[in-house]
């Protein structure tokens, strides 16, 4: 069997964890013949919860899951690691916006940096989630220098499917069908999604967004409005 990745998952008690953590281990992420051990950080104050996180992961006896770490020491977390799922970070109360989190996001995000700079394979690749993902992406490569900046990745990739999904369900095509539409600012109220070069396609004809949507108001308006900026944000999710 292949050497076990090491990988970590921050924020690894809070919700999204929660949710990746099981498909990391059941080897979706990385399949299902590398072996893992995994390294799971969070601050103090939920080390209760994270031990029944681990519980719960010994619970699906995942049998790629060598070793688990549950830990709050940036240290111990990120010792040798090949990957590193930075989900962890201040959420977001009613009534702030993304902004609002700069920061104490910042200091995450700085102290992580060095820590990943000192600690981690210079090899690393690094998968930050906590939003606003591209700022904290950006925060913690400049505090990392002797990591390559191409092995940070900020992901995004919500508000782009966010956006896909809303024009394909306005013309009533999957989603796939929608094609190069383009994101564009940080992930609060000033985030733009751009339809401006996407198409469609409909019954076989590839057609410009805007000529299948036959809506510039709803598209220059409400489609904005909701994929754009963040769910949060506009008071659907919080
Ligand atoms: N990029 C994307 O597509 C998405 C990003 N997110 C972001 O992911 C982040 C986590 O979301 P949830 O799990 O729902 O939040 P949550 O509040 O349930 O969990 C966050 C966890 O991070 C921990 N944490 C805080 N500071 C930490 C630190 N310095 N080191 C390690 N852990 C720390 C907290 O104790 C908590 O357990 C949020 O910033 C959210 O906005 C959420 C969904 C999608
Ligand atoms: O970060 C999150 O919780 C996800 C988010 O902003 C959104 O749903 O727009």
């Amino acid at each position: 069997m292949a050497t076990p990745l090491k990988v970590c998952v921050t924020g690894a008690a809070g919700q999204i964890a929660y949710s990746l953590l099981y498909q990391i281990g059941h080897g979706d992420v990385f399949g299902k013949e590398q072996p893992l051990i995994l390294t799971l950080l969070d601050i103090t104050p939920m080390m209760n919860a994270l031990h029944g996180v681990v519980m719960e992961l010994h619970d699906c006896a995942m049998t790629l899951v060598k070793e688990i770490v549950p830990t709050d020491s940036e240290e111990e977390a990120f010792r040798d690691i090949d990957v590193a799922f930075l989900v962890g970070s201040m959420p977001r109360r009613e009534g702030m916006l993304r902004k609002d989190l700069l920061t104490a996001n910042a200091k995450i995000f700085r102290s992580q940096g060095l820590s990943l700079d000192k600690f981690a394979k210079k090899t690393v690749k690094v998968v930050v989630v906590g939003n606003p993902a591209n700022t904290n992406a950006m925060i913690c490569s400049h505090f990392a220098p002797s990591i390559p900046k191409e092995n940070f990745t900020a992901l995004t990739r919500l508000d782009h499917n966010r956006a896909k999904a809303q024009i394909a369900t306005r013309i009533g095509v999957r989603s796939d069908a929608v094609k190069n539409v383009v994101i564009w600012g940080n992930h609060s109220s000033t985030q733009f999604p751009d339809v401006s070069h996407a198409t469609v396609e409909v019954e076989g004809k590839t057609l410009p967004v805007y000529e299948a949507v036959k809506d510039d108001a709803w598209i220059e308006g409400d489609f904005i409005t909701v994929s754009g900026g963040n769910r949060r944000h506009s008071g659907v999710v919080f």
